[in-house]
């Protein structure tokens, strides 16, 4: 249903995406996932037809944005960052004018506002004015704006963002609601998004998708090492460069502490290593003191901290998994 092939965007002296490809299938959810700068809202703009690509190819729907970008639009639907929303309008008025604009006839308009309000609970309230609206009811009309012409295709950008946790909940039920009957790519810088609503995961980072797969694959190709909590004493900076020197250690990040004392540490390992012995004895060879250390199972966490760590490429096989420079 969305083809995304060589996508680059170079704004200036800045290259925003370079080489992100990824497709979805009908009916499916995908997340966006990378850190603030990786490129998610760029990659969204261009999907929405709102930006130009520097280069590469985008076909929705089987249309191609270069030979017919109208068609491309109206068959998605887009929320950006930020809801277009006209404040002093009724939520019905709005989306007859958002309709209108994305070229519903005058005949098909009533059914279609009716069926968006409905897909996102807010048939009961189409006369009260937006201004008047909840931030999370807020978010229902926005995605009602993008799905009033009825697009096969749906682009979410960090649509949970700035709800309090009542509101998210809600919002992700709307957007898995919506699935099946659409296709749709969410970005997002949080994981628990990804794996509450998404089936598949396009791992985004300075630019490039670095992995593809569904949130459970990720975990099981990625994570079949160890994780081991430490909590030492010594100098920390010198005890990480100790503690990635270590054979199969891939990961070390500081957990964080209210004890001031000493440094609690989580050092996650490559598929099928136990570096635990060594892990210690590097530790106390070097003179750190060694308190605890705990044996825990890897996290979804971890492995978008390995795939958007700068500190260290990652020694992996999965196929669809990249590192840095290397073709997916
Ligand atoms: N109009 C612009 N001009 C120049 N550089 C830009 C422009 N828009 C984005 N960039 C740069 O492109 C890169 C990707 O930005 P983008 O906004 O797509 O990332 P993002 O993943 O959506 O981040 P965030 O979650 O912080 O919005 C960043 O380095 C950003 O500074």
């Amino acid at each position: 249903m969305i083809e995304v092939e060589h996508l680059s965007k170079i704004y200036g002296s800045t290259s925003a995406i370079t080489d992100v490809t990824f497709s979805v299938e009908p009916g499916e959810i995908l997340g966006l996932l990378g850190p603030n700068g990786a490129g998610k809202t760029t990659t969204m703009r261009i999907l929405a037809g709102y930006l130009p690509a520097t280069g590469g190819t985008l076909k929705i729907a089987g249309y191609d944005i270069h030979e017919n970008s109208l068609a491309v639009r109206q068959n998605i639907g887009y929320l950006p960052e930020t809801p277009p929303l006209y404040s002093e309008m009724t939520i019905e008025g709005f989306l007859h004018f958002v309709a209108r604009i994305k070229g519903v006839s005058a005949g098909d308009r009533p059914e279609k506002v009716q069926a968006a309000m409905q897909r996102c609970n807010l048939q009961d309230k189409g006369k009260v004015i937006i201004r008047k609206l909840s931030k999370g009811y807020k978010q229902r009309v926005g995605i009602a704006q993008a799905i009033v012409h009825d697009p096969p295709a749906i682009i979410l950008d960090e649509p949970t963002v700035g709800l309090d946790p009542r509101q998210i909940i809600d919002v992700r039920n709307l957007i898995k609601s919506l699935a099946g009957t659409h296709t749709i790519i969410l970005s997002t810088h949080i994981l628990p998004e990804v794996s509450m609503t998404c089936n598949r995961v396009a791992i985004i980072n300075r630019g490039k998708v670095v992995a593809t797969n569904t949130p459970e694959n990720l975990m099981t190709q990625l994570t079949g090492g160890a994780g081991y909590e430490l909590e030492i004493t010594g100098e920390v900076a010198l005890a990480k460069q100790v503690l990635k020197n270590v054979a199969g250690v891939i990961l070390v990040e500081s957990m964080p502490t209210t004890d001031h004392n000493r440094t609690h540490l989580r050092v996650i390992s490559q598929p099928e290593t136990e570096p635990g012995k060594d892990i210690a004895a590097a530790l106390i060879h070097r003179g750190f003191g060694l308190y605890q250390m705990r044996r825990v199972n890897a996290t979804l966490e971890d492995v978008f901290l390995q795939l958007t760590t700068e500190e260290k490429n990652l020694p992996l096989e999965a196929d669809t998994v990249t590192t840095e420079g290397e073709a997916a």
